[in-house]
């Protein structure tokens, strides 16, 4: 029954990119793209079908009392079922993309594009300012990355990247994402694509890292594209050192979390500067004409609450939300509280950050969630537990303390299960070597706190568990995407007490899920409630 609603989910969102606005279906046609991105032939359907019959879910993985027997649960994963992902269109040049761009994607294994690719590739290759929302894991990175290298670059079959003299001109896109780690993550996919000869094109400007050699690399290099934390960007900026103003794209990663008060300065300056040609006045800036004539914006996350579609009318030019299976206008989407916006007062009543789609949109399908409860000082104790009994191989444990972390990693060594911490206080180079080691499974369990619940993509993490609750729906969604990710297989447990059962309710009710009861006994997880 599983595999079969796994498939009523995905079928739907093959047929068709669909368009809406107030007054009917917007068309693919009437945006001046393609009418139809693909209609399944009955062909497709078996291939689907059979690749969704091919998802083996571990027949005894979960059991629904206790029993002695240990070799029922998980001792391998799945490896990633291609045919179980959200695809729309059968390949990238469906959408649009340079032959030299989709020979690279193709060397470099993306075959077929996701079904946000799909939806948001040609949406920004038309110019349009845009929402980018779509589930954890769904490919939302590639989804702005390849419109941009399709413009700018080598990739883009254009003989010069310069004017027509030669020069180069400044930096033509500017990315921006809330931690480090997420800025260097999209490095690397950027260089990727770029290939060694051409890697320098790209340049990131995070935080922690050495600004001289950041400015030097800018100076020598002259990249096309710059990826960094807001408050780097802001204070190169500020010094001068960065020629944003004929910038093309402003891309906004993770930009709900953009929007928070701690950023609310630097996104200032980066909104001002990025793309506005040089003696626009800010009044001026209002102006659809101006501001198209400028750059193009790109907002993107797996959460949209309203203060985002209230920021993007405000920053972009007419912006479309663009999700995998639709793409509506964001005037459309109705009116909420007030927000704060950067450099706008805040307002008494400024909290209002209402989730404008349900939060179930930005889970991955592939989840199983489960809740567990103990005494506070077990806690780390029943997180090992769970790893065993679930024989998870890399765990993401997110607690809401950062001096926690190091006890509870000093209980895990102690009981021979290897495992580290990861939280902001730690140096650029500490960071990267943790996150390195827990990719390569030298490390088991990743220690952390919200520092590592955006963005981060670890593939092969398939368990995440909470040992200290989420502090909204919102956050558990994120640190729940950090599993599951682009069609994988995913468990989730919260490990909380008896006193906190009810935020698991709630979190359970704000994200339409089933979150069961378990324990973990024997060896194994044992549901003990429907
Ligand atoms: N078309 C594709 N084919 C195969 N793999 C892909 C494709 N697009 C993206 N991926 C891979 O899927 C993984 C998830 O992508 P990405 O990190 O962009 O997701 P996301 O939607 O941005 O997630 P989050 O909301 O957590 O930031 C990455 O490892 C990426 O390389």
């Amino acid at each position: 029954l599983r595999n079969v609603s796994q498939f009523t989910r995905i079928a739907p969102f093959r047929d068709k990119v669909r368009f809406l606005s107030d007054s009917g279906s917007l068309t693919l046609a009437s945006l001046g793209l393609k009418n139809e991105v693909k209609t399944v032939s009955a062909n497709e359907k078996n291939k689907l079908q059979q690749g969704v019959s091919t998802i083996e879910v571990p027949k005894s993985r979960v059991k629904k009392k206790v029993s002695g027997n240990k070799t029922g649960l998980i001792k391998e994963r799945n490896p990633i079922d291609i045919k179980t992902a959200p695809f729309a269109a059968e390949s990238f040049s469906e959408l649009g993309l340079p032959p030299l761009l989709v020979e690279r994607l193709e060397k470099e294994g993306f075959m077929v594009p996701t079904d946000v690719q799909a939806a948001a590739v040609p949406t920004v290759l038309k110019n349009h300012d845009v929402v980018i929302q779509s589930y954890t894991g769904s490919g939302k990175t590639l989804a702005y990355v390849l419109p941009i290298l399709s413009q700018v670059g080598p990739l883009s079959g254009e003989i010069s990247n310069g004017s027509e003299t030669g020069n180069k001109v400044g930096i033509e896109a500017v990315i921006v994402a809330p931690s480090r780690e997420l800025g260097m993550q999209i490095v690397r996919e950027v260089e990727k694509l770029l290939g060694p000869a051409d890697k320098k094109l790209v340049q990131q400007l995070v935080g922690g890292a050495n600004r001289s050699r950041q400015e030097e690399a800018l100076r020598k290099n002259k990249p096309a594209i710059v990826v960094g934390t807001p408050g780097r960007i802001a204070e190169i900026s500020a010094a001068g050192k960065l020629p944003t103003h004929g910038c093309r794209y402003l891309v906004l990663d993770e930009v709900d979390q953009l929007l928070a008060v701690n950023f609310r300065e630097d996104m200032q300056r980066i909104l001002d500067h990025v793309g506005r040609r040089p003696g626009a006045r800010r009044g001026e800036s209002n102006s659809p004409l101006v501001k198209r004539s400028a750059r193009q914006t790109i907002m993107v996350s797996a959460t949209v609450p309203f203060s985002v579609i209230r920021a993007a009318r405000s920053w972009g030019c007419d912006p479309l939300l663009v999700q995998a299976n639709k793409v509506v206008p964001l005037e459309s989407v109705p009116p909420s509280g007030p927000v704060n916006i950067p450099g706008t007062p805040p307002t008494a009543s400024s909290s209002s950050n209402v989730q404008v789609m349900p939060s179930v949109q930005s889970l991955p399908p592939n989840l199983q969630h489960y809740y567990t409860i103990t005494r506070i000082q077990h806690k780390v104790d029943m997180l090992r537990r769970c790893v065993h009994a679930l024989d998870a191989k890399c765990v993401i444990a997110f607690m809401n303390h950062t001096k926690q972390l190091k006890d509870a990693v000093f209980k895990l060594e102690a009981r021979g299960m290897k495992a580290a911490e990861l939280h902001g206080d730690l140096s650029k180079l500490v960071r990267s070597t943790i996150l390195k080691k827990f990719r390569n499974g030298e490390v088991r369990v990743l220690l952390t706190n919200e520092l590592s619940a955006r963005g981060l993509d670890l593939p092969e993490c398939d368990l995440v568990v909470n040992l200290g609750l989420p502090t909204d729906s919102v956050h558990y969604a994120h640190r729940a995407g950090r599993t599951g990710r682009l069609g994988r297989e995913g468990t989730v447990v919260t490990i909380c007490e008896e006193p906190e059962v009810f935020v698991v309710k709630k979190l359970q009710k704000q994200l339409s899920l089933s979150i069961q009861a378990c324990e973990f006994s024997d060896g194994n997880l044992v549901i003990t409630e429907d």
